[in-house]
């Protein structure tokens, strides 16, 4: 089985804190999430410092784009996100215009299935359309209100669709071999990490757990 990527998520509105948490946990993750709370608050200048400091991870940029797909994620990609995010219920007109944006900057999509009612039918239009990843996401509010993301992640993995899976919402240590065995490409971890009394690690838990899990 291939290694799944781990994903942090950085969702500090912090600029300084964002980029001190990135350095304690980079030897443990392979992608950088920049969040959506944080990317609204610090905006280009955080991609383009993490670009800068992190040549080996990806970034990822959490726009969750709803509308204008291509004019807004353009500037994303120019600053150097390997790939940023669409939802999917802005619908195919947006996530196609994001798409033009990642070919024009030889990167990436990922095409959030947060709140979308038909998911296997926006992942299977995703894959259709030229996406690279579909996100299984339970975000933080229906976590909240106890929502898990493992059902979900189940039915779109088992499509076997052309496009790496990522999955988020609430992933921790306990359960990390679960996701991994529903056939998560992407595991996204925010505040399993951040949250932790030491970030670093944290993060090194959940990479031994993940590569024990994907052996
Ligand atoms: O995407 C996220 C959320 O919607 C806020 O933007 C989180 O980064 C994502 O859910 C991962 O965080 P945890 O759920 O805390 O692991």
């Amino acid at each position: 089985m291939a290694k799944p990527l781990i994903q942090m998520a950085l969702d500090s509105l912090d600029f300084d804190a964002t980029v001190a948490l990135a350095d304690q946990v980079a030897p443990y993750v392979d992608i950088f999430e920049i969040g959506t709370p944080c990317i609204k608050y610090n905006g280009l200048k955080l991609v383009e410092e993490l670009r800068a400091r992190f040549p080996n991870q990806l970034i990822l940029v959490d726009l969750k784009t709803m509308d204008a797909g291509e004019y807004e994620a353009t500037p994303f990609y120019a600053a150097g996100a390997d790939i940023c995010t669409v939802l999917g219920v802005s619908g195919l007109a947006t996530i196609g215009g994001v798409i033009n944006a990642a070919k024009a900057h030889n990167a990436e999509v990922q095409v959030d299935l947060i709140n979308v009612p038909n998911k296997v039918e926006c992942a299977r239009a995703s894959a259709e359309a030229g996406a690279q990843i579909v996100g299984v996401h339970t975000g933080l509010d229906a976590q909240a209100a106890g929502q898990t993301p493992f059902g979900d992640l189940q039915d779109i993995s088992d499509l076997g669709l052309d496009v790496r899976v990522s999955v988020a919402g609430g992933i921790k240590q306990s359960t990390v071999q679960q996701v991994v065995e529903a056939g998560a490409d992407i595991i996204v971890v925010g505040a399993a990490i951040y949250g932790a009394p030491s970030p670093a690690e944290a993060a090194r838990e959940i990479r031994e757990l993940v590569d024990a899990a994907a052996v």
